[in-house]
């Protein structure tokens, strides 16, 4: 036998733990790829949330339109989750890639994985990004049918992880369908309640209100149909969680067209706001790279880098 074992917390229990503490909300920021997230480790938050629309783009290079598959964003998560697995993850899991066998597939997947969170909508499999516009949904039965397949999942695996139920009715069917949608999916056994494409602020505190006592996540696109909501009135509002789906990317976008453009142009990038290859590395766990070599007896880098 080798040495005692500790077992730690799960990142999924402890997202569950953060979610009961009365009056907490949970800011995630958006991260797309092991760089973002990254960078969103080392600024330090309770959670980080990956984005569907992030994934399509920085992995497949495509639309948030039902492209990236289970196996594509399983993957991603996975390498994600695992960067530190001491923050939990909250990943998109879009329409759960199919039928009920598909979405049990994806909950014990993504919690093996170490996922902590994920959400599942009711759009039809050639699903559009929430904040689009015609948006097809499946019939609430069917909605219902996917939620029941992801709990029941998650219990077959004996695994925390939070399954968060997401309608995307508000466009189509209007506030009430959407809230019914939900209260049913958080009967069935979802943990979180998501009301895709929030319109105003009056909606968001109605909707706390009325799918009290459940937790509710707000998805703050900026830009998108919903209204700026800081963090600290959502807060305010009740809700539990709140993720910044496009906190990375819309940034990451307007910098590297800018230094593109820069280098095509003028045939330099602009140097001076760059930083060394070293420092590069750094963001991306270096340090304790190097320090696992050094424990395990390694010497591949023991003259430094
Ligand atoms: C939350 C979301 O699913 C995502 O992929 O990040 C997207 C964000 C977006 O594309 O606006 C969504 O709201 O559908």
């Amino acid at each position: 036998m080798g040495s005692t074992v500790h077992e730690r917390t799960s990142a999924a229990t402890k997202l569950r733990n953060l979610i009961a503490t009365p009056g907490k909300i949970i800011l995630a920021p958006g991260v797309y790829d092991g760089f973002s997230a990254r960078i969103a480790l080392g600024v330090g938050f309770d959670a980080i949330y990956m984005t569907g629309a992030g994934t399509s783009a920085s992995r497949i290079g495509h639309a948030d339109l039902g492209i990236a598959n289970l196996n594509d964003m399983r993957e991603h998560a996975e390498m994600i989750a695992n960067l530190d697995s001491a923050v939990p993850l909250i990943a998109d899991a879009d329409t759960g890639y199919g039928g009920p066998i598909m979405v049990t597939r994806t909950v014990q997947q993504y919690a093996r994985s170490g996922v902590a969170a994920l959400h599942i909508e009711d759009q039809v499999q050639t699903k559009r990004c929430g904040h689009l516009q015609g948006k097809q949904l499946v019939p609430a039965p069917d909605f219902l049918i996917r939620i029941r397949a992801a709990v029941a999942a998650r219990h077959a695996v004996s695994s925390g992880i939070v399954i968060i139920a997401r309608t995307d009715a508000l466009q189509s069917f209007g506030y009430d369908e959407a809230i019914s949608r939900l209260r049913m999916a958080l009967e069935a056994g979802a943990d979180v309640a998501f009301l895709e494409g929030i319109t105003s602020k009056e909606e968001a505190r109605r909707a706390v209100k009325d799918l009290a006592p459940w937790p509710v996540l707000l998805n703050m696109v900026e830009h998108g149909v919903t209204p700026n909501i800081s963090v600290h009135e959502a807060q305010e509002m009740g809700f539990r969680v709140v993720i910044f789906p496009f906190a990375g990317l819309a940034p990451a976008y307007k910098a590297m067209k800018e230094v593109y453009t820069r280098l095509k142009v003028e045939g330099v990038t602009g140097a001076e706001t760059l930083m060394t290859p070293k420092q590069l590395f750094e963001v991306s766990g270096l340090k304790d790279d190097l320090e696992i070599d050094a424990a395990a007896g390694g010497t591949a880098f023991s003259g430094g880098v």
